[in-house]
């Protein structure tokens, strides 16, 4: 495999905080399954600061700014709080997400279509500060038009319908929809990665994709590690990746 046909495993720690934040005590800290998931190779580490902290808190986005080896990808809605955030903070990635305080997980992508002149301001703000932004969108090609004219260097491709297809065939399609995101991506001259509702027995089909160069996957690799450790889910997650790359 060359280097340039290497896909990157962004290991999302949320759901180890949503088992601290149960509670409110200080374990398990997330902090911890960031240092676990890098020494089992992750390429980075993702965390999703939400406006009503569910789980991740800024407590650990300042930790981890200081700490992590790979990078980090804070993943954030188009607010000026989480804007302030980023600047403070300085990840070397931000995906910009859209949030619903009642949504039980991200349910769709990011509508940058429909508000161009907002987007385009954000990332403009995040790159003048040094951050590297990506934006979070459904396999739409509206949405990766509009993720070109909005100068974001990375979008991510929501591959939640396509992890939450109810048969083959409508997984097909959404499948074909993510493959052809992927190609106009890469046409305009975008970074492609994807991610959302990724698992051991879907991954494989995504990471096959060759213009695909990250993907970030966070919930299975968390429940795995519950039974297997941190660093045995995420060398698995990586082995499955990597095999399908071939
Ligand atoms: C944007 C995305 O798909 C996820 O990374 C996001 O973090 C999901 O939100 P929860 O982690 O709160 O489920
Ligand atoms: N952006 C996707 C992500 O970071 C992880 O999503 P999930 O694997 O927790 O569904």
């Amino acid at each position: 495999m060359t280097a340039s046909n290497a896909i990157l495993l962004g290991v999302n720690i949320d759901h180890v905080a949503t088992l601290r934040q149960a509670r409110g005590t200080r374990y398990p800290d997330p902090i911890q399954a960031a240092i676990e998931a890098e020494q089992a190779g992750a390429e980075g580490i993702t965390l999703h600061l939400r406006e009503d902290r569910r789980h991740i808190q800024e407590r650990d986005v300042a930790l981890l700014s200081n700490i992590l080896l790979s990078k980090m990808n804070l993943e954030m809605a188009v607010t000026e709080e989480m804007l302030a955030i980023a600047e403070k903070y300085g990840p070397k990635d931000c995906c910009l997400v859209p949030e619903r305080r009642e949504e039980l997980t991200t349910e769709g992508g990011l509508e940058v279509a429909g508000q161009l002149g907002r987007i385009t301001e954000a990332c403009a703000r995040l790159k003048e500060a040094g951050i590297r932004v990506s934006l979070f969108i459904d396999a739409d090609p509206y949405q990766v038009e509009a993720a070109a004219q909005a100068a974001a260097p990375v979008i991510e491709i929501h591959t939640g319908h396509f992890a939450d297809a109810e048969d083959e065939r409508s997984r097909q399609k959404e499948f074909q929809r993510i493959v052809e995101a992927v190609r106009q991506g890469r046409e305009a001259g975008l970074q492609v990665n994807a991610g959302h509702g990724l698992n051991y027995q879907n991954v494989a089909a995504i990471a096959a994709i060759p213009e695909i160069v990250e993907l970030n996957i966070g919930h299975a690799i968390i429940a795995r590690a519950l039974f297997t450790g941190m660093q045995a889910a995420v060398r698995e997650m990586k082995r499955l990746m990597r095999e399908a790359r071939g």
